[in-house]
């Protein structure tokens, strides 16, 4: 985990499928950490301005013929993939790793479009990604080495940090926790401006207020190794407002997230058997 010291550069030709928030984010840091713009063909239908200006660096974007990529990586909506993914099948059976982002979409799945001796590796970013602060998850399948599960923590790792899983049985309880996660604190964002507000404070300075505290704590939360609850018990005076405030939050949030995590990770399982 964690970590961005390998030479990125290294990881040959890439192909990314899907350009979008998540593909984008990714290529953009992949690019930024040292791969040339010459080592990657992008298919996007919908190319950005942004990824127009790295076409013009030399990045291939939608070209007329695909040159065999030492990794594909498969950024398209799951409900894409069957359209998508097969126009790379010329690139199964062993000498492409595939990486595929994708919730929901088994590694099984992949396995029936491009061979089962294809070496596939399942990961699970966020959208924090895009600041170079995600973190990812990722498994492979036998066909999948030490090296290229090596490649794909490189290129996960050039956006963040990365975990490696134990299996795939644990992707969609990840999805549900760290994929999804940063649309929960965002809500928590907008829960907090609205209960400042209805505590009397101006809109703007109730989202800045609600904003900026959400950040700040993230932020201590990422550099100082106590433990969370340490952490909450450092703004707790006993008999204080926190405290006042605590006893509200602890007696609904634990329940309200592990159903939120629940129905998240369940959507996955849904999308697996779509
Ligand atoms: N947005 C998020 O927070 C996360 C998304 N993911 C996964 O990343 C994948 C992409 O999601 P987003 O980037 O959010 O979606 P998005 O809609 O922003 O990007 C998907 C891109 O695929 C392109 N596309 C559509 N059809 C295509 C085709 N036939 N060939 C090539 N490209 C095609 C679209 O034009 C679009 O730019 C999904 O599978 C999602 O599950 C994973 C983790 C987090
Ligand atoms: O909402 C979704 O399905 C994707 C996967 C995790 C985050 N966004």
């Amino acid at each position: 985990m964690g970590g961005n010291e390998a030479d990125i550069s290294a990881v040959g030709r890439v192909l990314l499928l899907g350009c979008g928030r998540m593909g984008g984010a990714m290529l953009a840091g992949w690019l930024a950490g040292g791969l040339r713009p010459g080592q990657v063909q992008v298919i996007e239908p919908h190319p950005s301005d942004w990824l127009g200006a790295r076409a013009a660096e030399g990045l291939a974007l939608n070209p007329g013929a695909l040159e065999q990529p030492d990794v594909a990586v498969l950024a398209v909506k799951p409900q894409m993939m069957a359209e998508a993914a097969p126009g790379l099948a010329a690139f199964g059976g062993g000498g492409t790793l595939m990486l595929s982002v994708a919730a929901g979409t088994p590694i099984a799945r992949f396995e029936a479009m491009f061979g089962p001796g294809t070496p596939i590796i399942r990961a699970m970013p966020n959208t924090p990604a895009a600041i170079g602060r995600g973190i990812s998850a990722y498994t492979g399948n036998a066909a999948a080495t030490e090296t290229h599960h090596a490649t794909a923590d490189i290129l996960l790792r050039a956006v963040g940090k990365a975990v490696r899983l134990e299996g795939e049985h644990q992707m969609d309880a990840v999805t549900g926790l760290s994929g999804s996660g940063p649309a929960y604190v965002f809500h928590l964002i907008e829960a907090m401006a609205a209960a400042g507000e209805a505590q009397g404070l101006a809109p703007d300075l109730a989202m800045t207020l609600a904003r900026e505290t959400v950040c700040g704590a993230g932020a201590l939360a990422g550099q100082d190794p106590a433990p969370a609850a340490v952490l909450r018990e450092n703004v707790t005076s006993p008999g204080g407002t926190t405290a006042a405030g605590l006893a509200v939050l602890m007696e609904e949030l634990p329940d309200l997230m592990r159903r939120t995590v629940a129905a998240a990770a369940d959507r996955g399982r849904e999308l697996a058997r779509d």
